[in-house]
């Protein structure tokens, strides 16, 4: 596709000056353009036990909210590990703003936070406070710096109320927020949603998806719910570790749901894997 925001044939010819999102947006409560980032893909493959899980993507995007779907084992986690830089690429290579994360550990805080389905994988601490506080002590704040930055995103997403509270007292919901605003408290420039909000109801995710929107740096968010995708710069199918499809929302699930549906119809879960 000529998009010059989303290209995945030839990362080559993407030109690297051209870091303008395609919607430079307002944001709910405030007029601040987000920033984009750069992620490219250059023939990266990556398998698992000697089965290519990833196989030859090339793909150059420069957006602020990018969405990837596709069908449970196409490779979406394993992607979404490749560019947070918790893997390698077996061939090919993987960058994120020029970055190689995988080998510049050093730099992936400050470039990715990722967020994962089940918030009690992340979660590790007694208190709010505590958790909310964890990332920015790692990153070699002292503690007092690292309170003052983690009580102001509680009171940025309006959560003051939280700072004591015990993390085991909170719903599944609440989890899920606390989660977010661990990473957000970060400020990483390209925030990963591996399925997060799988589980939740539907007024949950709405809520999520609210913050999630206040949030100015980038996003790549890998989901099975269209409704996630609303207002997102483009999207990638991703199918059996390769890209089916690429471009806006819109079109992307036109064509999605409807191979979706087709499969529906079918019986491939029988089938195990050779
Ligand atoms: N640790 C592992 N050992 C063996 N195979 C694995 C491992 N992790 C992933 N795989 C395989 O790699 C393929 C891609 O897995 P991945 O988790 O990336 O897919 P996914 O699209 O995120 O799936 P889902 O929607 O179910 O989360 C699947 O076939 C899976 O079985």
């Amino acid at each position: 596709m000529r998009d010059r925001t989303l290209q995945h044939d030839n990362p080559s010819h993407w030109p690297k000056d051209d870091m303008t999102p395609k919607a430079e947006r307002a944001r709910s409560g405030g007029q601040a353009a987000r920033t984009a980032v750069e992620i490219v893909l250059d023939h990266a493959g990556y398998a698992i036990e000697g089965k290519p899980v990833l196989r030859d993507l090339s793909f150059a995007v420069a957006v602020d909210r990018l969405g990837v779907v596709g069908r449970n084992g196409s490779g979406k986690s394993t992607l979404a590990r490749l560019v947070a830089g918790l893997i390698a690429p077996g061939e090919g290579s993987c960058r994120v703003n020029g970055l190689d994360l995988a080998r510049d550990r050093k730099s992936a805080p400050r470039e990715v936070g990722i967020l994962f389905q089940n918030p009690d994988h992340q979660l590790i601490f007694p208190t709010v406070l505590e958790e909310m506080m964890f990332g920015l002590r790692q990153r070699g704040q002292s503690r007092s710096d690292a309170e003052a930055g983690a009580r102001r995103v509680l009171a940025n997403f309006g959560k003051d109320h939280w700072t004591d509270a015990s993390v085991v007292s909170l719903s599944q919901g609440q989890k899920h927020l606390l989660c977010l605003m661990a990473v957000v408290a970060m400020a990483p420039r390209l925030l990963i949603l591996d399925e997060p909000f799988a589980g939740l109801d539907a007024p949950t995710r709405t809520q999520l998806r609210r913050y999630l929107d206040l949030y100015d740096g980038a996003v790549l968010h890998i989901s099975h719910d269209p409704a996630d995708f609303a207002g997102y710069d483009a999207m990638f199918w991703l199918d059996q570790g390769q890209i089916r499809a690429s471009g806006t929302p819109e079109t992307v699930l036109a064509g999605y749901t409807k191979e979706m549906t087709r499969l529906g119809a079918e019986d491939d879960i029988s089938d195990l894997a050779g």
